[in-house]
């Protein structure tokens, strides 16, 4: 942390969308970000050198959920983690994987053979997510659904994402650490700070210790995942507990 607040101009800082700036809610179409995480964004972002979103969501939904992101100074959304992203009003993406429709179009007939209540399918367009937290047994659904997931992904060229109540089939070859170092490589970035709550955001948290750079790892805290909690560098009580971070960051940047 040292390092970002004495030379704040060449941090980076790397937000999880889900759960870091959102509060988990039970329907994905209905979450939206932390009501002071828009401003206090705007605030860091007009000190640091970048502010990266990382995320599974599509950069548009990020952005969509999140109402003033897009106004937010030197923002980022690496989407998909890490195949699409969102810069200056624009979204660039290598073309989307035809396994994902076909893995989508097996999906119901699937699902049914299971018996399992209350699945739900999120259709993301580059990737495509099964549900279970609307379930009566969302960890008994997710269980059930691990091995034949796994094996539509497999025979589609895709692989298996998994998180809080959700596992999704998504093409390989990126994920938020590449996507991270990717990016720290290519802004030059002289301090790194990551913040993510779910399984997928230990690739990030890899990237900052492999990137040789004073970083800091920050998990927003939950009952439902531990394993971010025992690799952080500082955890905080969820989205809330991220927000107040960010807002001391920016109000150090504002007085120094
Ligand atoms: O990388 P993230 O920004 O954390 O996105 C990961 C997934 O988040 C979403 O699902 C999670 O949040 C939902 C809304 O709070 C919740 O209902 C669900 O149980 C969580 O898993 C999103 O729907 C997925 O597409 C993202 O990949």
């Amino acid at each position: 942390m040292e390092a970002i607040l004495s030379d704040p101009a060449g941090a980076v800082i790397g937000l999880d969308f889900d759960g870091t700036l959102s509060p988990i809610v039970p329907d994905p179409a209905k979450a939206v970000i932390h009501p002071k995480a828009p401003g206090v964004l705007a605030e860091l972002g007009a000190h640091v050198l970048s502010i990266a979103i990382v995320t599974g969501r599509p950069p548009a939904t990020a952005l969509e959920l999140g109402p003033g992101l897009a106004d937010v100074p030197n923002l980022v959304v690496l989407g998909h983690y890490g195949f699409e992203r969102w810069e200056a009003g624009r979204v660039s993406a290598p073309p989307p994987p035809p396994g994902v429709p076909r893995a989508e179009a097996e999906l119901p007939l699937l699902l049914d053979s299971l018996g399992l209540d209350g699945v739900t399918i999120e259709d993301k367009g580059r990737a495509v997510a099964v549900h279970t937290r609307r379930s009566p047994d969302p960890e008994g659904a997710l269980a059930a659904l691990r091995e034949p997931l796994a094996k539509l992904a497999g025979a589609h060229g895709l692989v298996i994402e998994p998180g809080r109540m959700v596992l999704e089939l998504r093409p390989p070859g990126m994920d938020k650490g590449q996507a991270l170092s990717l990016f720290l490589a290519e802004r030059n970035a002289r301090s790194v700070m990551f913040a993510g709550d779910d399984l997928g955001d230990l690739a990030a948290f890899d990237a900052v210790r492999a990137s040789g750079l004073p970083g800091v790892t920050v998990c927003s805290g939950s009952a439902e995942v531990t394993a971010l909690r025992e690799r952080a560098d500082i955890v905080v009580d969820g989205p809330e507990g991220i927000v107040a971070l960010l807002a001391e960051l920016a109000s150090a940047f504002s007085r120094s």
